[in-house]
């Protein structure tokens, strides 16, 4: 369990974190998002103890990180941002390094190593030096780093950023398998990544904590959560749709020609339109209900002024 209460970080006089308060329980995967700058990398950093707030604090299973930072970080597995370090060692090296490091001994340790090389799919590059990999690599060789001692806490700094799509899907079924039994924070920018790995989503901007909810709480925040959108396979008179009782408004797309209808709150209209176009012979080819579009909600939430 990690409790952040009142975390606060400022470098010189800029506040990159300011007043986080939140808990994480076990069974949690949380996305964490936010814009650039916006105090992820800075948070992360500091959950894990590397980073020291400036108030505030951070505690995992009730022991504070600050007090107690070599202890937490071995219950602990980071990817930060970036490359790993340690970029002249191959693929091979740097992973025992990393086992001992973690105090992995024996027959443990050759059993880990193999582990994380399968599940990384590392075969490939074990003798090459990690600086020469390509950047997807780098990140896999930093998730391999990441979960060695196989660690009830991971912390992932955008972990598919630089992976090519065949990758972060790869990668994220790995992130699904480990989340069972782990909790596990993730930053990305994708937000994909969320509706399809997280169960929790935590929105911050200008360092401070903007959404914290379910994924499905953050699409029920979307003016399309429930609205139909359909298209039409040649051009008819749609004015009609617009007055059907539920509807609040109307858009329609220039350039997809893509019609979308804006229910009522706490309305659902699927049924009311499917009628009208059967009485009406409409020429619609497609029509779905949206289940609401998060990048929508997620530009309202981080361009908002801060309450
Ligand atoms: N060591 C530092 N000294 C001064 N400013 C810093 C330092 N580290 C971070 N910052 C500033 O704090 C803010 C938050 O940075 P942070 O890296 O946490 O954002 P982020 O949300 O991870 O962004 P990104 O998505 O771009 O990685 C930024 O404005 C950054 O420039």
């Amino acid at each position: 369990m990690i409790s952040v209460k009142h975390l606060t970080r400022t470098f010189d006089d800029f506040t990159a974190v300011d007043d986080l308060s939140f808990e994480i329980a076990p069974g949690d995967v949380v996305g964490f998002l936010g814009p650039n700058g916006a105090g992820k990398s800075t948070t992360m950093k500091m959950l894990t103890g590397f980073l020291s707030p400036s108030s505030g604090e951070v505690k995992i299973d009730n022991l504070s990180m600050q007090q107690n930072a070599k202890m937490l970080q071995k219950k602990i597995g980071y990817l930060p941002e970036g490359s790993p370090v340690y970029g002249d060692m191959t693929v091979f090296q740097f992973l025992h390094f990393i086992a001992d490091v973690r105090e992995l001994k024996g027959k443990s340790k050759k059993a880990r190593i193999g582990e994380v090389i399968t599940q990384l799919e590392l075969q490939s590059v074990l003798n090459r030096t990690v600086d020469n990999l390509s950047k997807g690599f780098k990140r896999r060789v930093g998730l391999a780093q990441a979960i060695i001692h196989d660690p009830q806490i991971l912390i992932l700094d955008e972990p598919t950023d630089g992976l090519d799509p065949n990758q972060k899907h790869h990668v994220r079924e790995l992130i699904r398998k480990l989340s069972q039994d782990k909790l596990v924070i993730i930053s990305t920018h994708i937000l994909e990544e969320v509706t399809s790995v997280c169960n929790r989503v935590m929105i911050i901007a200008k360092g401070q904590l903007r959404f914290d909810g379910t994924p499905t709480a953050l699409q029920q925040k979307s003016r399309y959560y429930h609205a139909v959108s359909l298209t039409l396979s040649y051009a008819a008179d749609i004015s009609g749709l617009a007055e059907i009782e539920g509807v609040a408004d109307m858009e329609i797309n220039r350039i997809t020609g893509q019609v979308t209808l804006f229910p009522e709150p706490d309305t659902y209209i699927l049924g009311p339109i499917t009628n009208y176009i059967n009485h009406r012979k409409l020429p619609v080819d497609a029509l779905f209900v949206e289940q609401g579009r998060v990048d929508e909600v997620f530009r309202r939430i981080t361009s908002e002024e801060a309450a």
